[in-house]
């Protein structure tokens, strides 16, 4: 009866109707506009996937699309949220993405928006982002790996955001697969009991049926909740809708993805940002299914996009409140700004260059603002940007989709951390303007005369690995200066370590060391833990004598004689060879700490 009275609302293309199972009706193939008023707000429920890297959350996303028949069941579905060519190539999320699935549940209709969420720990903003739309989430656990660095750092996010937690059990097809182990680690690190997890193989699509039961069963509708100590949500309220993404369409500008915490948009409707004052005039709505699929409205509780003419992402900046013209609301709390944590430079191979790649910048930024542009220039490399990443993968990425979409080749300058320096000098203050300065250009670091301290930024880092690798995990910990601050069994043989690190000690090349110790075993994750006072230095390297600004680097006093030899040894294998001899140098201030030298090797007779 269901499935009749969804082809009757056009929810169905008649071929679908004829074929859909009693459950679950297709919202593919429609031929009119989904009535979106069909779903009251307490047959909404919105939710996230999130797990540790590789533990199968857009292999579940594709088994949900299929079952609730958002996506034909074919053998081509592999990670279809996984929009980007940068995503399918690395076989990682690196955008979260949204679809809005349609099933029917003991003789009721639901909507249930999913929203894929990357793994990996540079794009963990995106997962905060995203949890803010939602009331519960689906922690996904591999049943051979079992908990992971990452696995913690989502459990805690969902946590903090007092979301619903459905652990979910992965991969159980696997011949290593050992779910009872992972249900007690489950319930040993997180408190939950065991019975809570759902075991599933997203590959083979064993058991997902029931994780769809449990969304529905499990994850409280938004109108249950009192959401930021705000009156429960209802269609009646004057709207109120939370801007949790945006993207940028060179065709159609700005779309935004809204959560809806208030009150019903309609296409026409004017609308005013709250951050920005402006109004615009509603052009679209709809939901993403997982492609954009207009409606004539959404209601309070859904989650959809918009498209109201804004010609910037600016102008729809993630965390804003829409409201209707005339019928201003208070503000949901947006979230805080994405805080970089690496810096690099960025220029054009060839200057002439120089437009394209400005141009071909301010686009990606419009579909990734999180990255922050600065102006800078450099004698060797000419005109070019100092941009802050959310790390190394999301510069490598950031890097990857200039070339891929946009055409552009850059040279990449070594990447550094943002430090900090108080200052004493009068006349730097007056310069700068401000007595604490961070300091995202190592060549710009000041000089300790002019300093009361230096500061580096810190992280707390999670490690989990089998116990058999601690000891070497741990010395490797103690080189890079990482004060121990946990230590805990997950199980009879793996441990959990909690560890301050310095943030440059682990930019470039801890995760590869960590992974080579314990043969691929150990994870890794971190967050922000604010800075630390540091005695650092700032470390010339000289070719012939002259200071090379592009190769300035800051350093902590006790590494600096071990990176400046590592970097002298290392400029003199790279280096073309030329027909003199080349001395290359490291130097702390006016004295020499390390020296290579490049000597002509001559053509025998
Ligand atoms: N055997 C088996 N393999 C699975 C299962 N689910 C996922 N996989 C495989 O695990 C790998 C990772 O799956 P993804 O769905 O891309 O994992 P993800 O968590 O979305 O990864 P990121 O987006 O990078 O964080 C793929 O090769 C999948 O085919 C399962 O139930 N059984």
């Amino acid at each position: 009866a269901w499935v009749a009275e969804a082809a009757r609302l056009g929810l169905l293309g008649p071929h679908l109707a004829s074929r859909a199972p009693d459950r679950w009706y297709s919202s593919a193939d429609r031929k009119e506009k989904i009535d979106m008023s069909c779903f009251p707000v307490e047959n909404t429920r919105n939710f996230s996937i999130v797990a540790h890297v590789d533990h199968g959350k857009s292999t579940l996303a594709d088994r949900l699309l299929e079952l609730t028949g958002a996506i034909d069941k074919t053998k081509n579905n592999k990670q279809v949220l996984d929009k980007l060519q940068v995503e399918r190539e690395r076989g990682i999320t690196v955008k979260a993405q949204t679809a809005s699935l349609f099933c029917n549940y003991e003789g009721k209709r639901y909507l249930l928006n999913l929203i894929d969420t990357p793994g990996h720990v540079d794009f963990s903003y995106e997962v905060s982002r995203s949890l803010s739309a939602c009331q519960g989430v689906l922690l996904v656990v591999d049943a051979n790996e079992g908990i992971q660095a990452q696995t913690v750092a989502n459990f805690f996010l969902a946590f903090e955001a007092q979301l619903s937690i459905i652990p979910v059990i992965n991969k159980i097809d696997l011949k290593n697969a050992d779910p009872e182990r992972v249900e007690k680690q489950i319930e040993k690190v997180f408190d939950i009991p065991g019975d809570e997890c759902i075991k599933i193989s997203a590959k083979l699509g064993t058991n997902v049926e029931s994780v769809l039961d449990a969304v529905i069963k499990r994850i409280p509708s938004i109108c249950s909740l009192l959401i930021f100590n705000s009156p429960k949500a209802h269609c009646r309220n004057p709207l109120r809708a939370l801007v949790f993404d945006s993207t940028f369409d060179q065709y159609r500008g700005v779309i935004a993805n809204v959560a809806l915490f208030d009150g019903v948009v309609s296409k026409g409707d004017k609308i005013v940002s709250a951050h920005t004052q402006k109004t615009y005039e509603v052009n679209e709505v709809g939901v993403l299914n997982p492609n954009e699929q207009p409606t004539h409205k959404l209601y309070a509780g859904q989650v959809g996009y918009l498209i109201a003419g804004m010609k910037d992402v600016t102008e729809a900046q993630i965390g804003d409140t829409l409201y209707l013209h005339k019928q201003p609301v208070e503000p949901l709390p947006g979230f805080k700004s994405a805080k970089p944590m690496v810096f690099a430079g960025v220029y054009p191979i060839d200057q002439s260059e120089y437009n394209n790649l400005k141009s071909a910048i301010e686009k990606l930024t419009l579909n990734d603002s999180s990255v922050t542009v600065h102006r800078d220039s450099s004698l060797a490399l000419g005109a070019g940007w100092r941009l802050g990443f959310l790390g190394l993968l999301h510069m490598e990425v950031f890097n990857q989709r200039l070339e891929q979409e946009y055409n552009a080749s850059v040279i990449l300058t070594t990447p550094t951390v943002p430090y900090k320096a108080v200052l004493s000098s009068a006349k730097l203050i007056k310069e700068y303007r401000e007595k604490e300065i961070t300091i995202i250009n190592p060549a710009q670091f000041p000089d300790k005369s002019k300093v009361t301290e230096y500061l580096e930024p810190v992280v707390l880092g999670t490690i989990i690995t089998p116990d058999e690798y601690t000891g070497k995990i741990m010395m490797l910990c103690q080189a890079r200066r990482a004060v121990q601050k946990n230590m805990m069994f997950i199980d009879q043989n793996r441990v959990m370590l909690k560890y301050l690190f310095p943030l440059n000690e682990i930019v470039v090349d801890f995760y590869d060391s960590l992974k080579s110790l314990s043969s691929g075993y150990a994870s890794f994750d971190y967050e922000d833990a604010g800075y630390q006072t540091a005695e650092l230095v700032k470390m010339d390297i000289l070719l012939n004598g002259n200071i090379v600004e592009e190769l300035v680097t800051v350093v902590h006093k006790d590494k600096a004689y071990s990176v400046g030899k590592a970097i002298c040894e290392r400029l003199k294998d790279s280096l073309p060879r030329q027909l003199f001899e080349i001395a290359i140098q490291a130097a702390l201030g006016s004295k020499i700490i390390a020296r290579e030298t490049m000597v002509v090797i001559l053509p025998e007779k």
